[in-house]
């Protein structure tokens, strides 16, 4: 006979295992590079993912074989580079992240990819607006400044447009800038949580230490601004022509997707930094901005304002609105002339 107590352990076992078994399926668009591998493979690994979609241009059959052997639950599909491989790799997906396109190489700005990268993100875009019009779209192609807005004005012209489902991912930032400072503070880093502003990259990525209760002064304070802004830079540096940052960007990715699923399977609080559809400086044209935003079921659910920052902060703040908008409209201008 069953006592209350174990009567009740089965609901919640029940309760538990059917929000388990709620389908997510996630989709990687340039699941086999240095990016796309790692990330799919962590996907594996994470039981809120039920279904995983890998696309690419070259090898995500191969990718999805090698992956599918994990002995994790979900299934894990690897989709033909053809029009009909790409819309089946987007259709019911909950989530689709964006890694595809070009690295940099040593000397080149992430603004030097736009010629690339920009129409390969538009191409994607069209796809996901035709096949995953309600999913979450997570970017990660570089530039990621100019990549949203254009996957934006994609989605709008086919009108889909849900500026709550779209988001850059600038987790790397907050992660490198949670690492750096506890370098400097011989700090415990999973206990770090830096808040980075702005955008992703160079003078765009603007760390607020004061936020954390930190407080370094003169050089000290300029050469940690500068690692956090220039960390991409030290990484495709030291693999020297083979690309730039793909492992701690997968981590970065992993982390981000399973934020959103989280907050999509219920859960409060839940918070990250990303870059999107912001009302904190459209008044000075600026559309786009990453700040710490809750997230929630239906994506984006409260975008916190920067809040206190000191003198210090606001003056890199300010430097970073000027390469913001230009950076977002030469994304959308691209998507003008090049619909
Ligand atoms: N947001 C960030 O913080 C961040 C961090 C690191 C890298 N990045 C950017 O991510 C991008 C990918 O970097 P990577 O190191 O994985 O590069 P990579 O060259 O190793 O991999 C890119 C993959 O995209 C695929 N691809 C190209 N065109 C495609 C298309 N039309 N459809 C589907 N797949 C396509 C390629 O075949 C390749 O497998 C770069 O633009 C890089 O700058 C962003
Ligand atoms: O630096 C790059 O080009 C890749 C990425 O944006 C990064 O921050 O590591």
């Amino acid at each position: 006979m069953f006592t209350a107590r174990q009567a009740f352990s089965q609901a919640s076992r029940r309760a538990f295992s059917s929000s388990a078994r709620q389908s997510s399926k996630v989709t990687v668009l340039g699941a086999a590079g240095g990016i796309g591998q790692p990330l799919s493979l962590l996907l594996k690994l994470n039981p809120r993912v039920t279904k995983l979609s890998l696309y690419d241009i070259r090898l995500a059959p191969g990718v999805a074989a090698d992956i599918g052997h994990i002995n994790t639950k979900s299934e894990v599909i690897g989709h033909e580079a053809t029009p009909s491989g790409l819309a089946a790799a987007l259709k019911d997906a909950e989530i689709v992240v964006i890694p595809a396109g070009v690295p940099r190489k040593p000397g080149m700005t992430r603004d030097d990819l736009f010629n690339t990268n920009a129409s390969i993100v538009r191409d994607l875009a069209k796809a996901a607006a035709e096949h995953a019009p309600d999913a979450n779209i997570l970017i990660i192609s570089n530039p990621v400044n100019s990549t949203v807005p254009i996957t934006a004005e994609i989605f709008k012209a086919k009108g889909v447009y849900n500026p709550k489902r779209l988001f850059g991912v600038t987790t790397l930032d907050v992660v490198r800038a949670s690492r750096f400072i506890s370098q400097l503070k011989n700090t415990d880093p999973a206990n770090e949580n830096i808040t980075v502003v702005g955008g992703h990259s160079g003078a765009t990525i603007v760390p607020l230490l004061s936020q954390s209760g930190y407080s370094l002064e003169g050089e000290k304070l300029a050469n940690y601004v500068y690692r956090v802004q220039f960390g991409g830079d030290e990484v495709v540096k030291a693999k020297d022509g083979a690309g730039s940052a793909t492992l701690s960007m997968a981590m970065a990715g992993a982390r981000f997707t399973e934020s959103l699923l989280k907050a999509a399977q219920g859960q409060k609080n839940v918070i990250e930094p990303t870059f999107v559809d912001s009302p904190l400086y459209k008044d000075q044209g600026v559309e786009y901005f990453a700040s710490n935003v809750e997230l929630g079921p239906n994506g984006v659910e409260k975008i916190h304002p920067v809040g206190k920052i000191t003198d210090h902060e606001q003056g890199l703040l300010d430097a970073c609105l000027v390469d913001l908008k230009k950076n977002i409209n030469k994304g959308v201008d691209f998507v003008k002339s090049n619909p």
